[in-house]
């Protein structure tokens, strides 16, 4: 059964600004193959001078008691609801137990730092399979910046997906700022199409590299049209929009327009409460546009559709939060910080 969990955000994904900032041993294969957010891949011909070539991390076989380790800082702090420890390709070599623990640091802890903080077991030491993308659910509802993976007593695991709810500082939440970006708790609700790339991906950090690391939809043949919605990051009125279509080339949408809805005054599933924010505008290939926005935009969710398909490579949409959605942000940070959070590395 797969678990509700692997629907959210990927807190430890590279493309968050994830870290595998220690391991106790890499030998075999490189801890920064953990995050990597594109699925794991493997070449049966390929070996290098120290072995078979995994796209994982890979320790050593252990000769003396103990377990190994990898410490990753989060891209963005938050509640983790969930773990996926991806033995991808790992048969002969996977561990066959893991556990994760998890930290609450405010600052930038370096290693020896790390190893001395308070961590708290989030996944207790569970069996794990080879070749597995091995799930355990988390049911700790504490904010966290950083994660312990544990493999006993040795042995390869592809990736590691930290699953959650992105909880933003409320400190960097004041001003002009993207309400919509991943980073700062924006999130994917919907979305009519995420064939070959998820609509998720372009409210991540930074621009995208290649088409790769955009939304991109399959081609439509039956009518209709393409459209993805986003949970704001909290509720605010934006100002400006920039829609990306860099590295669509062939296949930008034709035109796009934007709607939005205000939860706090009537239902998501209230049809006629969505506005206009952008009315259907045509846009071009490869290009970064950027459009004013203007009257009441008030708003928690945003809509994006695109006509009649096509891939987007990110979408932002500035603006400020109001008075008591700033209140509420900094209450839910507050209520989420763990007892003993603690300020390392300042
Ligand atoms: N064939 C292997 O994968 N062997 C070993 N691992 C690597 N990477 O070569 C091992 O002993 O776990």
């Amino acid at each position: 059964m797969t678990n509700q969990f692997t629907g959210l955000p990927d807190l430890a994904s590279r493309a968050l600004g994830g870290s595998v900032s220690a391991a106790n041993d890499e030998l075999f294969a490189q801890r920064e193959n953990l995050i990597r957010p594109e699925a794991p891949f493997f070449d049966p011909n390929e070996f290098g001078h120290k072995g078979k070539v995994y796209d994982g991390w890979e320790t050593r076989r252990r000769r003396e008691e103990g377990h190994d380790w990898a410490i990753v800082r989060l891209g963005a702090a938050g509640i983790v609801h969930g773990v996926v420890v991806d033995t991808a390709y790992f048969k002969g070599n996977y561990p066959p137990f893991v556990s994760v623990e998890a930290a609450s640091i405010d600052g930038y802890p370096s290693i020896d730092e790390l190893e001395n903080v308070q961590w708290h077991t989030i996944v207790e030491k569970s069996p794990a399979e080879g070749h597995t993308a091995n799930e355990y659910a988390v049911t700790d509802r504490h904010c966290w910046t950083h994660v312990r993976l544990s493999i006993y007593p040795d042995g390869g695991v592809a990736r590691l997906r930290v699953h959650g709810e992105v909880v933003a500082d409320p400190r960097f939440l004041s001003g002009t700022i993207d309400l919509l970006a991943a980073e700062n708790g924006g999130h994917l609700t919907d979305c009519s199409d995420a064939f070959y790339a998820s609509p998720a991906n372009i409210i991540m950090p930074g621009r995208a590299r290649n088409m790769g690391e955009g939304w991109e939809n399959s081609r439509r043949r039956n009518g209709g049209n393409d459209f993805a919605v986003f949970a704001l990051a909290a509720a605010g009125s934006a100002r400006y929009v920039e829609i990306d279509t860099s590295y669509y080339v062939g296949n930008a949408p034709g035109w796009v327009s934007l709607s939005a809805i205000d939860t706090r005054k009537s239902d998501l599933a209230d049809a006629a409460a969505w506005f206009d924010l952008l009315p259907r505008t045509a846009v071009q290939p490869d290009t970064r546009h950027r459009f004013l926005l203007e009257g009441d935009t008030a708003a928690t969710h945003l809509r994006l559709d695109v006509y009649p398909d096509g891939g987007l490579s990110r979408l932002r949409l500035f603006g400020e939060l109001d008075a008591e959605s700033a209140t509420q942000a900094y209450q839910r940070w507050l209520d989420a910080q763990p007892g003993d959070a603690e300020a390392v590395g300042r």
